[in-house]
C-alpha cells in the first residue's frame, strides 16, 4: 500500500465541488444504503483482501504509529454490471476483535451494512482527495474503466467501537453521478 499521499493532502472541506457529486461526497451514511436507493440492482464485487502492513499515513489515521499489519480490503460497489465505487478498507487486526470479529470474512457482503447496523459505531469527519492518475488508488479504481477521467475523487473516515478503528476510503467513479 505504499505510495498512497500523507494525510495532510486530504481535506476536510471539500472545495470545487458541486450539485450531485457533492450530496454524494459529503452525506454521512451509509454509500451502500445510499446506492441501493438509486439501484437496487446493487452488489458488492470482492476484489481482493490480504493480510499486509498499511500505508503509514493510514496506520496513523488509525492511532497506530508503526504501520500494523492489517486486513486489507478492496472491492467494486456495482449498479447492474457497471462499478460505480471503488473501496479500499484497512482493518487492523487488533481491530478485529469483539463485535468486529467478523468484519474480516464479509467476501461480498457490503462492510457499510455491517458498520451501520450497530448503533455503538462512530463514524469520524470525512476528508477528501482528488486523485491524480498516478495515485495508487486511482489506478486500481480505473482498472475496470474503459475511459480514464482526469482525476477522481475520493473521500476516506475512520469507524471506530470500543476503542478500535477501521479506515475506509471510497473512490468515486463517473458512473456513479449517473444514479443521481
Ligand atoms: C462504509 C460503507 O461500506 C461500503 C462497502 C464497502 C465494502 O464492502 O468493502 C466499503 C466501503 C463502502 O463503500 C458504506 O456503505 O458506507
Amino acid at each position: 500500500m505504499s505510495g498512497l499521499c500523507n494525510s495532510s493532502s486530504w481535506r476536510t472541506q471539500l472545495i470545487g465541488v458541486h450539485g450531485a457529486a457533492r450530496g454524494w461526497l459529503t452525506d454521512q451514511g451509509s454509500l451502500t444504503r445510499r446506492i441501493i436507493e438509486h439501484c437496487p440492482q446493487f452488489s458488492v464485487r470482492h476484489l481482493r483482501q490480504y493480510s499486509g502492513r498499511a500505508d503509514l499515513d493510514e496506520a496513523a489515521m488509525c492511532g497506530l504509529s508503526a504501520a500494523p499489519m492489517a486486513l486489507l480490503r478492496e472491492v467494486f460497489l456495482y449498479c447492474h454490471d457497471t462499478p460505480v465505487v471503488f473501496a479500499h478498507s484497512v482493518l487492523p487486526h487488533s481491530s478485529l476483535r469483539g463485535a468486529w470479529t467478523k468484519l474480516g470474512k464479509l467476501g461480498n457482503r457490503p462492510l457499510g451494512a455491517a458498520l451501520f447496523a450497530n448503533p455503538c459505531v462512530r463514524r469520524a469527519p470525512l476528508a477528501f482527495k482528488r486523485l491524480g492518475a498516478r495515485h495508487p488508488l486511482y489506478q486500481r479504481a480505473c482498472a475496470q474503466l474503459d475511459q480514464r477521467p482526469p482525476y477522481l475523487w475520493a473521500r476516506r473516515s475512520l469507524f471506530g467501537l470500543q476503542g478500535r478503528r477501521i479506515l475506509v476510503t471510497e473512490v468515486f467513479l463517473p458512473t456513479l453521478m449517473e444514479l443521481s
